[in-house]
């Protein structure tokens, strides 16, 4: 058993123009809050992606609880995403056309729980959250911040072990950001898993256990914040 949410060792990723991480290990600790920082193109939504599981790295290895992804079969390695890895990114991205119950739902419907207990859960998160008298509204009639708080639920309802968020606060403002933070840190706190966060944002930074910079796709420095 590791202690060890995430693991990236020497990890590269090349887009067909661009050489967005040349290099990067990294780890994060069961329940750890890190924050990943840097100018403008460094390389920092890449470095989400590939750590999530969304994109495959090229060079190096990525392990989610001391699973090596790339050396899982196809159908293991997009479960142990589905169950481990939660996800919140800049606008939500929800699923317009369901309501914010069955967007929760989703992740459990997916791993093949069963309806109401999926909804039973969903409920107890969006309860969690604060949205919990928008359940059964669509995205598209509730506000950024409300989606984002549902978000955040749908990241938490598997009991992941480490939930990313790419600028979580970026579409709201400054108020709302804060609130946001409060929550992702209370709700992943909550649910035992760690955080790894991406922000251009010193005060959200602020917020993290440990500072990650980096610099044209190499990591300048750690820092470690409490
Ligand atoms: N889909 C893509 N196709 C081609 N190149 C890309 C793509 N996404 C990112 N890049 C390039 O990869 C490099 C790293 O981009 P990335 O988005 O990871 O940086 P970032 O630090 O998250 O930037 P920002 O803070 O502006 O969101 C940049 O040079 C960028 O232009």
């Amino acid at each position: 058993m590791t202690d060890l949410a995430l693991e990236m060792r020497r990890v590269e990723y090349a887009y067909r123009r661009d050489v967005a991480l040349r290099g990067i290990s990294l780890a994060v600790r069961a329940g750890e809050v890190v924050a990943v920082t840097g100018p403008s193109g460094c390389g920092k939504s890449t470095l989400l992606h590939c750590a999530a599981g969304i994109l495959r790295p090229q060079g190096g290895a990525v392990s989610l609880v001391g699973r090596d992804l790339a050396e899982l079969p196809e159908a293991e390695r997009t479960r142990l995403r589905r169950t481990q890895a939660g996800v919140v990114l800049q606008f939500g991205q929800l699923v317009p056309d369901l309501s914010l119950m069955d967007n929760v739902a989703l992740p459990l419907l997916l791993e093949g729980h069963d309806r109401d207990a999926a909804r039973r859960a969903a409920l107890g998160w969006l309860e969690r959250v604060g949205v919990a008298g928008d359940a059964a509204a669509v995205p598209g009639e509730l506000s950024g911040g409300q989606n984002q708080r549902a978000a955040v639920a749908r990241a938490l309802v598997t009991g992941p072990a480490i939930v990313f968020a790419d600028e979580p606060t970026g579409s709201l403002d400054s108020h709302a950001g804060e609130q946001m933070m409060e929550l992702l840190l209370a709700s992943t706190r909550d649910g035992g898993a760690a955080l790894m966060m991406v922000t251009h944002d010193n005060l959200i930074a602020a917020y993290a256990d440990r500072e990650i910079r980096l610099r044209d796709g190499v990591i300048q420095h750690e820092v470690a914040l409490s």
